[in-house]
């Protein structure tokens, strides 16, 4: 917290729990408005030294960094399984994954390129510089609570900034086990924080600090636009990753075997707690029988359980809210005419395991299609033309994510460019990777993170006119 430690004292901490077994793990300091503010004004004093260092410099830190995360991944993955419950082959690709952001911006951090561009007048040269916005805060949620963290925290070191965090309390452990080993890495004090506390006091600090110069925020579009407007006073720079409604659509010319595999991935990867989950499954009629005989039978072969146990699939959802969500939205969807093909209940396991579920027959009419679940439901909706379905999958506030399986090329264009959404996963459900731009349009977001476009949000465009050039 700014550049010391703070432990939590008994009359001021957060308790935290496992959510396979509602067991308590640790606590972590409450903090809140006062402690935020230290924190931003060591972020200030710190980032003016660190945007002096080279750019190579920068780099160097990042790639110790990086070295450390992949040196600790067992421990940091088990950390994972414990505070947010994911099984822990799950939670060691999270850590793979979120140290592949501290790698590629390692690596971006020395391509920070301006321009020299030809003057508009004779004695004239102009100059374009690329300079770090200064401090970045920045809120994740707790679905995946390492690399939420690395696609902020690496861009915003890469550009010379010094950034605040304040992550889920439900995962705070993961957040401070990064900055550890941020300091470790040799990181010097006060240009990457943990703020552990209530959220709504940190966030208020947060947005409201002049010093703040960017907020990036990962989460709901909900808590998402309440920043964005707690930001306007002091004009902050945003960069916002919300929501989605992810529709999957499969085609008959699709290779049903296929789609069957992606849809594992892109509807129940960590439980169907992702943003970029498929939340409809659309099934074009040619194929819609033999694709829910085959994904029925494939959930029902998975098992479901405390992520520390071997073949473990499914584990338990992060709270009874999101149990008490999914619950919901099946029993709308039978009261609206869906049949439940597998699943449907809590798991047998109580607490808050539920049965990976798939339900059959849904329409618009039914909460599912038009609201994110965020847990293992995967419903099923026939269809009949391309025109239809592409109107349908548009059909939604959100623009994250989308799938498309099939094998016609004219059809891959003509409905990627058609789908209003910032992704589009063709023939596969695994679409996030540090090269690529990550995010959303409508109101799943503003910007990008990862890929080469993720520096830019970081960085401020200085324009130099040179004249007196004779
Ligand atoms: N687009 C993406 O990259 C992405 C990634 C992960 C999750 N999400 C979205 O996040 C949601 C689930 O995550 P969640 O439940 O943690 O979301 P959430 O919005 O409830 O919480 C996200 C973060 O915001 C904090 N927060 C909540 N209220 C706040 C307030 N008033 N002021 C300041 N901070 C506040 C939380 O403590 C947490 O750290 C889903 O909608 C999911 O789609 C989006
Ligand atoms: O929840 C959505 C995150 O962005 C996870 S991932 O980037 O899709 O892996």
């Amino acid at each position: 917290m700014g550049d010391r430690w703070v432990a939590a004292s008994s009359s001021s901490s957060i308790p935290v729990t496992d959510p396979a077994t509602g067991q308590l793990i640790g606590s972590v300091p409450d903090l809140g408005e006062a402690e935020t503010a230290e924190s931003i004004s060591a972020a200030v004093r710190a980032q003016r030294t660190w945007a002096a260092r080279t750019a190579a410099e920068r780099a160097a830190f990042l790639r110790r960094w990086y070295d450390l995360v992949m040196a600790s991944k067992a421990d940091l993955a088990r950390i994972m399984t414990f505070e947010q419950g994911k099984p822990l082959k799950e939670a060691e690709g999270e850590i793979e994954y979120g140290a592949s952001f501290i790698l590629w911006f390692s690596e971006e951090a020395r391509r920070l390129y301006g321009d020299l561009i030809p003057g508009h007048q004779p004695d004239k040269r102009i100059l374009v510089a690329r300079q770090p916005v200064g401090v970045v805060a920045a809120i994740t949620p707790w679905n995946f609570p390492n690399a939420m963290i690395t696609r902020k925290v690496a861009p915003a070191l890469a550009a010379g900034c010094a950034i605040v965090l304040k992550p889920a309390i439900q995962t705070p452990f993961s957040a401070i086990a990064l900055a550890i080993l941020a300091e470790r890495a040799g990181l010097p004090a006060g240009l990457f924080s943990v703020i552990t506390g209530g959220a709504r006091e940190i966030g208020a600090e947060m947005t409201s600090n002049p010093a703040v110069r960017k907020l990036t925020f990962t989460g709901s579009t909900e808590v998402g636009a309440l920043l964005y407007a707690q930001c306007a006073p002091t004009i902050k720079k945003l960069g916002l990753e919300l929501g989605g409604n992810a529709p999957l659509i499969v085609f008959d010319d699709a290779d049903v075997d296929a789609a069957v595999d992606g849809t594992l991935v892109a509807k129940f990867r960590n439980n169907g707690q992702t943003c970029v989950c498929a939340n409809r499954l659309y099934i074009q009629s040619g194929v819609y029988d033999h694709f829910a005989e085959a994904l029925t039978k494939k959930i029902t072969s998975l098992k479901t359980g405390n992520g520390f146990a071997e073949d473990v699939t499914f584990g338990p959802l992060i709270d009874n809210a999101a149990v008490e969500k999914v619950r919901e939205h099946i029993t709308d969807a039978i009261e609206h005419g869906a049949r439940v093909l597998a699943g449907g209940k809590s798991h047998a396991l109580g607490g808050l395991f539920f049965e990976p579920t798939v339900l059959t027959d849904v329409t618009s009419q039914m909460r599912v299609v038009h609201e994110e679940t965020f847990g293992p439901l995967a419903p099923l909706i026939r269809f009949e033309t391309e025109e239809e379905v592409i109107a349908a999958a548009n059909d939604t506030e959100f623009g994250l994510a989308s799938y498309v399986f099939t094998r016609d090329v004219a059809r891959v264009f003509r409905v990627s460019e058609a789908l209003e959404y910032g992704m589009v996963g063709v023939n596969t459900g695994a679409i996030s990777t540090a090269e690529a731009p990550f995010g959303g349009i409508k109101m799943s977001g503003l910007g990008r993170e990862g890929s080469r476009y993720g520096l830019d949000d970081f960085t401020e465009l200085k324009y130099i006119c040179l004249g007196g050039i004779a």
